[in-house]
């Protein structure tokens, strides 16, 4: 049987006696958190029958709200959702348990914000009609104030992990390029190219598609150095990688491969439509930087074990083409 069904006297025999009142009533005097008796006039008439002395004082001593309405009492916004709450008790006759926000009047007089967890219990008569709302409120002002506080440590401490997560993911992206680029011209280094000509060498045998070396060198550069200065020597070949990254055909990939000899790797090329790219290069940057540069070119063939030896080829390319270059300048 439910507790509040029961006729026995059993365990509250003691307040059914001659000091049960007394008791009830020390009970109300002395709880140290907030006591309230509601009366249900109607949907929205909820008036205040009495509150214990905590709440009182809680109040702040010239404010007495017995016998008042609550829609009397609190400012319309505030006053709406506690109507609201004593509806919904009243309307499901059940206990309902829930936290809220108000006003207290602290030790020095002055208005403060606090919250409550309240819970309230509607009384019923014997044909089930809620008449009373019975109310606790403990104050939890300090575990909600110490949640808050949590929750703005927790937000600046978010914050931060997520601009060191910037920094690092910048940091890290400034690595890789530094990893990976010459840090004259910014174009792929010689590491990084011959582990993308590997992977381009090894695509190139699985989908039998041709693919093709072009070594460029830059002809008489020692003269600029020593005519110029090392410095010039820098610009030309830093002009010269922005002078071949515009005229390069897009799926190209360009690096330099040391000194003053640049590669690119041309895949789904073969040596017929490589002489065309070069000699479309060759013009663009005599046109554009004032220099001439030689290519030696070498397309992969099936004999090609490891990529050093269609690099040779295109080395000794370039040699030829110098040799005959100085043959007939
Ligand atoms: N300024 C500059 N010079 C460099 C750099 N790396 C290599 N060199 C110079 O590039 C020159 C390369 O010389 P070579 O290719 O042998 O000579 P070249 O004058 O171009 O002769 P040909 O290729 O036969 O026309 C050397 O003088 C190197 O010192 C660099 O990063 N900056």
């Amino acid at each position: 049987m439910e507790q509040s069904q029961r006729t026995d006297d059993k365990g509250i025999g003691l307040l059914r006696g001659r000091d049960g009142l007394r008791l009830l009533l020390s009970l109300w005097d002395n709880f140290p958190e907030h006591m309230f008796i509601i009366r249900v006039d109607g949907p929205d008439e909820f008036i205040v029958e009495a509150i214990n002395p905590a709440h009182e004082k809680t109040l702040g001593k010239s404010t007495d709200i017995t016998g008042q309405r609550i829609d009397a009492i609190l400012p319309r916004d505030a006053a709406e959702p506690v109507i609201q709450r004593y509806r919904h008790c009243v309307a499901t006759g059940e206990p309902y348990r829930y936290e809220e926000c108000g006003y207290f009047v602290d030790e020095q007089g002055m208005r403060q914000e606090g919250h409550w967890l309240t819970l309230l219990v509607p009384i019923s008569d014997m044909n089930g009609r809620v008449h009373h709302l019975f109310g606790i409120s403990k104050n939890i002002t300090e575990v909600i104030r110490a949640r808050q506080e949590v929750e703005a440590q927790n937000r600046i401490l978010e914050e931060r992990v997520a601009e060191r997560t910037r920094e690092l993911e910048k940091a890290n992206a400034e690595l890789k390029h530094q990893a990976t680029r010459d840090f004259l011209t910014d174009c792929y280094n010689r590491r990084h190219l011959t582990e993308i000509a590997r992977l381009e060498m090894e695509r190139a045998r699985r989908y039998d598609m041709p693919f093709t070396l072009a070594l460029i060198d830059i002809d008489k550069f020692k003269a600029i150095n020593d005519q110029h200065g090392h410095n010039e020597g820098d610009r030309t070949l830093r002009a010269l990688a922005t002078c071949l990254r515009k005229a390069m055909r897009r799926p190209d990939i360009l690096g330099r491969y040391g000194g003053d000899e640049f590669l690119v790797l041309m895949p789904e090329t073969d040596i017929t439509g490589a002489r065309v790219i070069s000699g479309r290069l060759q013009d663009t940057v005599r046109k554009q930087c004032g220099q001439t540069i030689s290519i030696g070119l070498a397309q992969l063939k099936p004999s090609d074990g490891k990529l050093e030896s269609i690099i040779e080829r295109a080395d000794r390319d370039l040699m030829s083409v110098k040799e005959s270059r100085k043959k007939s300048p």
